[in-house]
């Protein structure tokens, strides 16, 4: 894996030395919006307007960040709006590739071999981390936005007049409760596995791996009351979850180390995560496969004989016990 600078590759892992032994998230530096009618961005970013085949997704099947935005492609009906490709599961010294024989779809917009060919057709001159999800805007031919949690917002609103799909995934009174309880999961259990795993200190490692599962606990805590995150609505903050619950006992419980206790082990986490498995759409986007080959391949400083493990044995399609708690689905807007 690696980095551009100044739109050359250079292959290097993250740099936790500079940082006493944490890894430090970048920030996404693509940021524009797509909206209905090209208007600017909630923040007053500058915004392309949404039109039916004019963007594409590229995502990875076994990134949970990647998988936030492919869920909600496919819960707001907009498969035949939005393109999508994905990459090889193995990230190695050429980072993401579009390899078809390692198990990518390759890339039939851009005719890509290397992901990082995105960013430099984008910006020749690029500095940064190279990552998925991206958005490409086929006119402009450039990355609109790499940030997953804008991507999310953006499939939730800009498409809405041509696919009809009221479903609200972000209602307007229920966004307080939607970004506090966004702020806890990203800060200590979406990043908090990484921060867990890819530490390069004992006591960094430890830090984090009990902020982890303070927060899970919390989570169970909430998840015994409320059907839901922010209540009796399923909304953007379920998917975020969702995507670091599914693959932590494959995954983060073993390669992260991660292993106080297993999402099986919690009643409200293991029930609630099988209903949104079980959500109609959503099995169709976990990919076991490419999740354990990607983090088990793909980190060698952590698991440097790359073996693959076969389990653990997990049955998500297994009856769950949410429906004891008031639910009402997802809004509608309007
Ligand atoms: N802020 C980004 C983070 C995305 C991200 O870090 N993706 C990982 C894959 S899980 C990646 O592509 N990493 C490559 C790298 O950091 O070099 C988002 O949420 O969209």
């Amino acid at each position: 894996m690696g980095l551009l600078i100044d739109g050359k590759w250079h292959d290097q892992w993250y740099d936790t030395k500079k940082h006493g032994g944490e890894f430090v998230r970048e920030s996404a530096k693509l940021r524009d919006w797509v909206t209905c009618d090209g208007s600017p961005g909630s923040d007053g970013q500058r915004a392309v307007p949404a039109k039916a085949g004019r963007f594409h997704l590229y995502v990875s099947l076994a990134c949970p960040w990647a998988h936030r935005t492919l869920i909600m492609r496919k819960l707001k009906g907009l498969e035949t709006v939005v393109g999508a490709s994905w990459v090889s599961p193995l990230m190695l010294d050429q980072g993401w590739t579009y390899h078809e024989d390692e198990g990518a779809s390759g890339d039939p917009v851009n005719g890509v071999e290397y992901h990082r060919e995105l960013y430099t057709l984008t910006d020749p001159h690029y500095t940064g981390r190279v990552t998925v999800p991206v958005l490409w805007d086929k006119k402009e031919e450039r990355i609109v936005n790499n940030e997953s949690a804008e991507l999310v917002r953006i499939f939730n609103d800009a498409f809405d007049e041509m696919t009809g799909n009221r479903l609200d995934f972000y209602p307007a009174d229920l966004r307080k409760t939607i970004d506090a309880v966004n702020e806890d999961v990203y800060e200590h259990i979406n990043n908090g596995v990484y921060k867990s795993g890819f530490a390069t200190e004992q006591a960094v490692y430890e830090k984090h791996v009990t902020a982890l599962f303070e927060a899970l606990d919390r989570v169970e805590a909430r998840l015994a009351e409320n059907r839901y995150l922010a209540g009796g609505w399923l909304t953007e903050a379920d998917i975020r979850l969702f995507t670091t619950l599914v693959r932590f006992d494959a995954v983060y419980y073993g390669h992260f180390k991660c292993n106080f206790r297993r999402i099986e082990d919690y009643p409200n986490l293991s029930n609630y995560l099988r209903e949104l498995y079980q959500w109609p759409g959503v099995a169709e986007t976990v990919n076991m496969e490419h999740i354990k080959r990607h983090y088990y391949y793909s980190h060698d400083t952590i698991n440097p004989t790359r073996i693959v493990p076969k389990g653990p044995l997990l049955d998500f399609g297994r009856p769950h016990d949410r429906e004891r708690l008031a639910g009402q689905g997802v809004r509608k807007k309007g």
